[in-house]
C-alpha cells in the first residue's frame, strides 16, 4: 500500500495501535530544557520512577539564559531557578545536559541538528511548540506539553492519535531577495495562522527541494504557527550531506545503513494526503507582518488590508491587532521608523543567517535611530561566526552580537523590547507582549531585518541588493 512520508515514520513506531485509542508511539529522542521540564521531573520523583532512556533524552539552557555575561551567575531570580533546577534534575537523573557554558549549548531546535542528533526517520519531541523544526530532516518531531515530557521520560513513548496529513507544494524559482522565512509567512498569510490545525504537513515541490538545511528548519519551524502538530520535509542528497560527519551522526557501517534507510523516506507518488495546496515561488516577494499573528502578513510593498475586507466574525481582533500595533486600514509601511532590529530564534539564528547578514551590513552602519542584536542560536554559531570574522562585521556596523540562548524571541530573560517600540525581527511569534509588555513586532527574514537596521525603517531589501561593496 502507498504510503505518505509521515505514515512510513509513524507506522515504524507504533508499538500498539487499536481501534478507537490513540497509538502508543516509541519516540527516538527527547528534547528537553528548562521551562517545561521541572514538573515533570517532580512527577517522576513522587512516583520513584527513573528516566527509561536517559540516553535518548538530551538538554540545553535556552529560554531564561541571559545573552550578556553568560559567565556570571544570573542575575533574575525566577530565571536562575529554572536554570538550576535543569541543572539538578539532568544530574539526578543521568541526563546529558549542554548547560551554560558548555561548548553546545544553545536553542534546542538549534543544537539537534548541528549535533547531528536530528536525523531522517526519527520521531522526536521537546516541551516546546517548535520542536516542528526537526522535520526539515524529514523526522516526525513535535511539541508536547510537560505532563507528557514525564510521560516520554518514564516511558520512551507517548499516546499520540495519528495525525491527518496535508502537503504544501512551492514550485518554481524564488524571486531576489525572497528567502525561506518569506515563503513560509507568505504561505500563514494565504492559509491563516489557523489553516493548518490537526495536520501534519509535508513541503515539497521544486522551491523547497532547492532550499539548504538551514532554509528548511526556517520553514519546518514555523509550521505551528498555522496550528498544525508538525512539517516535514522529504530527507535528500541536501540532508544527507548536512548529517554526514556530524559528531552524533552515525559513522561507518552505521552510517550505510542509515543512509539505505533514508532513502526509502519519500512520499509514494500516489499516497493519499487529506488535504493537498499549491504556490507559486514566483508570487512570494519579501514579507512582514502588520498585526498580532503571524497570519497577519503582506508582501513588503503592500499596504495593510482594510478590516472591513475581514470577516465579520474577525473585524473586532483585526482591529484591536491594528491598534495595537499603531497601524491603520490601508496604510503601507515602507518607511516607517523601528526601534528594534533582533536577528536571533530558532526561526533564524543560525550561520547562514548570520553570514547573509553580515554580508548585507558590510560596509555599512546601522541607523542611528535603531538598536540591533544578533543573537546567535547556539555556542556552536557563535564560535562559527567568530571564526569566519562576523563578529568584526557587525561590530563595525555597530550592531551588538550577544550570546546564545532565546533572547528577544520571548524576552524571558532581560532581553526585552520597551512598550510601545517598534521590533523587526527574525522570530515566528507577533503576539501581543511576546518581545515585552506592549512591545510591537515585526516579523522578517534576516535580510529584510539587515535592510532595517541600515536604514533605521521598513525597507524593501531589493532596492539594496547589488552592494557596491561586494564584488
Ligand atoms: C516556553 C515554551 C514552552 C514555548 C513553546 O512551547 O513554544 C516557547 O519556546 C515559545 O516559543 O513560545
Ligand atoms: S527561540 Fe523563541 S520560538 Fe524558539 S524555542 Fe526559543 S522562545 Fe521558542
Amino acid at each position: 500500500m502507498s504510503k505518505t512520508l509521515v505514515e512510513k515514520i509513524w507506522d515504524a513506531h507504533v508499538v500498539k495501535s487499536e481501534e478507537g485509542f490513540p497509538d502508543i508511539l516509541y519516540i527516538d529522542t527527547h528534547l528537553i530544557h528548562e521551562v517545561t521540564s521541572p514538573q515533570a521531573f517532580d512527577g517522576l520523583r513522587k512516583r520513584g520512577l527513573p528516566v527509561l532512556r536517559p540516553k535518548q533524552t538530551v538538554a540545553t539552557a535556552d529560554h531564561n539564559v541571559p545573552t550578556i555575561d553568560q559567565h556570571l551567575p544570573i542575575k533574575e531570580e525566577l530565571s536562575r531557578y529554572q536554570v538550576d533546577m535543569l541543572t539538578k534534575n539532568c544530574a539526578e537523573f543521568g541526563v546529558e545536559l549542554y548547560g551554560l557554558g558548555h561548548p553546545f549549548q544553545g536553542i534546542v531546535h538549534v543544537i539537534g541538528p548541528e549535533l547531528g542528533i536530528t536525523l531522517p526517520g526519527k520521531t522526536m519531541v521537546c516541551g516546546d511548540s517548535h520542536t516542528s523544526t526537526h522535520g526539515a530532516f524529514g523526522a516526525i518531531a513535535f511539541g508536547i506539553g510537560t505532563s507528557q515530557v514525564e510521560q516520554v521520560l518514564a516511558t520512551q513513548c507517548l499516546l499520540q492519535q495519528k495525525p491527518k496529513t496535508m502537503k504544501i507544494e512551492v514550485n518554481g524559482t524564488l524571486n531576489a531577495g525572497v528567502r525561506a522565512k518569506d515563503i513560509i509567512l507568505y504561505i500563514i498569510s494565504k492559509i491563516s495562522a489557523a489553516g493548518g490545525t490537526g495536520y501534519f504537513i509535508e513541503y515539497a515541490g521544486t522551491a523547497i527541494q532547492s532550499l539548504s538545511m538551514e532554509a528548511r528548519m526556517t520553514i519546518c519551524n514555523m509550521s505551528i504557527e498555522m496550528g498544525a502538530r508538525g512539517g516535514l520535509i522529504a530527507p535528500d542528497e541536501i540532508t544527507f550531506e548536512y548529517v554526514k560527519g556530524r559528531r552524533f551522526a552515525p559513522q561507518g557501517e552505521a552510517w550505510d545503513k542509515a543512509l539505505a534507510y533514508w532513502k526509502t523516506l519519500y512520499s509514494d507518488a500516489d499516497a493519499q494526503f487529506d488535504s493537498v495546496l499549491s504556490f507559486d515561488a514566483a508570487d512570494i516577494e519579501p514579507m512582514i507582518t502588520y498585526g498580532t499573528n503571524p497570519g497577519m502578513g503582506m508582501g513588503i510593498t503592500q499596504h495593510i488590508p482594510a478590516t472591513a475586507a475581514q470577516p465579520d466574525s474577525e473585524q473586532f481582533s483585526y482591529q484591536k491587532a491594528l491598534d495595537y500595533m499603531g497601524f491603520k486600514d490601508d496604510e503601507p509601511l515602507l518607511g516607517k521608523q523601528v526601534d528594534y532590529v533582533f536577528i536571533g530564534s530558532c526561526t533564524n539564528s543560525r550561520i547562514e543567517d548570520l553570514r547573509e547578514v553580515a554580508e548585507f551590513v558590510y560596509g555599512r552602519q546601522k541607523a542611528p535611530n535603531v538598536e540591533v542584536w544578533i543573537v546567535p542560536g547556539s555556542k556552536q554559531v557563535e564560535k562559527q561566526a567568530i571564526e569566519e570574522g562576523l563578529d568584526k562585521v557587525f561590530e563595525a556596523a555597530g550592531f551588538g552580537l550577544r550570546e546564545p540562548g532565546c533572547s528577544a524571541c520571548l524576552g524571558m530573560n532581560e532581553d526585552k523590547i520597551p512598550a510601545g517600540k517598534y521590533c523587526i525581527s527574525t522570530s515566528n511569534r507577533n503576539f501581543e507582549g511576546r518581545q515585552g509588555p506592549n512591545a510591537r513586532t515585526l516579523l522578517v527574514s534576516p535580510l529584510t531585518a539587515a535592510a532595517a537596521a541600515v536604514t533605521g525603517q521598513i525597507t524593501d531589501v531589493r532596492t539594496l541588493l547589488n552592494h557596491p561593496e561586494l564584488a
